[in-house]
């Protein structure tokens, strides 16, 4: 039989890699990473960490803002230390993770990955050779092959300005634009939002979506939707984007139009593994067309969605798939979605659309949450909340509009996968008084009886 330098050769070193690398680590297997840039991948150093730590301030300034009736003050957000607190922070995760990975005994050889045939990775001029190799090379921001494109700026770009420029124009109005745009809102900036949708954030329930986006216009933001961009023109007075019959001018652009797998340059072609912008196509093992490689995460072809806890899912699977204990295809359970704006739009399971469309399988139950839990929501009279439960009375999926969505989701996505009845949630005892509680108490009726 042959040797292999490894028995497990990972492409990337974010999520899509570096759980199932411990977890095959752990198993007893020689297990390597290869990395070009920061250890951790795109999640760790340019996205969701970095994210999270800059909109800490705002859901507070936020939630202070409904107390300003009552003679309190907002406080201000000072977005130049924060920026300073986020680069001292996150900047000292990719160190950290080098020293996790080695106390782990697991490698990570740095430098740009190419395969060269079924089980040798070329890095920098240097084969190495594994049983077993995962690509897990994630995806990069999107950018329009327009006139002036160079003068639009990235996800990257925005989680590292020191300075927030007075006016902003976001290209695309999806999870990063509305994200960041939130900020920007905040901050006192002049936001303008420009889609070729005719709509806001297309993955998530409309009616949520517009209640977002006339929150961001009260504060002053223009949307403009059905807006196709052709060019981007740096003047004196800033940067001017044209559509098909409209101008817009911005002291800084932002591209959110999307986001590519990063399929280039790693001998895809020569192994006769077939990939495109949307990814690497894998089948229900999340095996390339050469068995022994496998993809993961953001640089695979999917229909679910491209997030940090899916890539951690499939990292895992392929673990246990090559240890051969578990030899079904992957199954995803309900996943949840949450986008960070001011407050939060969530989604899990059957969505809204989905259930309407279907009202023979489905009961769609919408909850004024805000309206009577102003006493504990912090005043937030807006929440909301949709159930969808299906004809047997389980909830199947929900959609929530509330600052507190992300705490809520994930323990609605429990009681969905775990197809809980009323008795389940009356044998347990909820702290009270708190937001998770006056869910179980608006869900319990809902819900099948046992
Ligand atoms: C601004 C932003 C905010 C986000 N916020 C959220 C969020 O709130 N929640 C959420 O769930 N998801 C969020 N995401 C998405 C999340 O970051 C990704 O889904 C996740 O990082 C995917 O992990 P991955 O390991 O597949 O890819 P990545 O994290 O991109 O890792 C791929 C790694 O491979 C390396 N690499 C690529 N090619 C090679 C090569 N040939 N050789 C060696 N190394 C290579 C790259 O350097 C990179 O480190 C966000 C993304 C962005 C951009
Ligand atoms: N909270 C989160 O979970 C989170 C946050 C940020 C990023 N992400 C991940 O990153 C991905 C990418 O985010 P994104 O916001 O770039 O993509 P997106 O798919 O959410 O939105 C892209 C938007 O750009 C628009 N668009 C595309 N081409 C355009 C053009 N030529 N002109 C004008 N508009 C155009 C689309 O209509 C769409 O509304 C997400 O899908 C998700 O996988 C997740």
């Amino acid at each position: 039989m042959r040797s292999y330098d490894y028995d497990v050769l990972f492409i990337g070193s974010g999520h899509a890699c570096n759980h199932g690398a411990i977890a095959l680590k752990m198993a007893g297997k020689k297990v390597a990473m290869i990395e070009e840039d920061k250890n951790g991948g795109t999640c760790t150093n340019y996205g969701c960490d970095a994210k999270i730590l800059l909109d800490g301030p705002f859901v507070y300034q936020e939630g202070f803002a409904r107390y300003n009736d009552l003679g309190m003050q907002t406080p201000d957000i000072n977005w130049k230390n924060l920026m300073a607190y986020k680069k001292k922070l996150i900047g000292a995760f990719s160190p950290l993770l080098g020293q996790a990975f080695e106390k782990y005994g697991i490698e990570v050889i740095k430098g740009h990955g190419t395969l060269t045939d079924a089980h040798t990775v070329n890095v920098d001029g240097k084969n190495y050779t594994a049983e077993y190799i995962v690509i897990g090379t994630g995806a990069r921001d999107s950018s329009l092959p327009i006139e002036g494109a160079k003068y639009m700026h990235h996800s990257k770009d925005f989680l590292d300005l020191d300075e927030m420029p007075e006016s902003l124009l976001f290209v695309g109005a999806g999870v990063i634009s509305m994200e960041f745009a939130s900020m920007a809102l905040a901050l006192g900036k002049k936001v303008t939002v420009i889609d070729f949708a005719p709509r806001a954030l297309a993955q998530y329930p409309s009616d949520y979506v517009n209640m977002m986006v006339k929150k961001m216009e009260d504060l002053g933001a223009t949307f403009s939707f059905n807006q196709s961009v052709q060019k981007v023109e740096k003047t004196d007075a800033g940067y001017i984007v044209y559509t098909q019959d409209q101008t817009f001018i911005a002291d800084y652009i932002v591209e959110g139009t999307g986001r590519v797998a990063n399929v280039e340059n790693l001998g895809l072609e020569a192994l006769g593994i077939e990939a495109s912008r949307r990814g690497i196509v894998v089948n229900e093992y999340m095996q390339t067309s050469v068995e022994n490689i496998y993809a993961s995460g953001d640089v695979v072809d999917k229909r679910i969605p491209k997030l940090t806890p899916t890539a951690e899912f499939e990292s895992n699977y392929i673990a246990y798939h090559i240890l051969g204990m578990n030899p079904n295809p992957i199954t995803y359970p309900a996943i949840p979605n949450l986008v960070f704006t001011l407050p939060r739009i969530a989604q899990v399971g059957v969505t809204v659309d989905e259930a309407e469309a279907h009202p023979e399988l489905y009961r769609v139950e919408r909850i004024p949450f805000g309206v009577s839990n102003e006493w504990v929501n912090n005043r937030e009279k807006e929440a909301h909340y949709t159930f969808i439960l299906d004809k047997e009375g389980y909830l199947v999926g929900a959609a929530i509009y509330s600052s507190e969505a992300a705490t809520i989701l994930d323990f609605i996505t429990l009681i969905i996968n775990k197809k809980m009845t009323a008795l389940d949630l009356a044998s347990m005892i909820f702290a009270f008084p708190t937001q998770t509680y006056q869910v179980v108490f608006a869900l319990k009726p809902l819900l099948k009886k046992a």
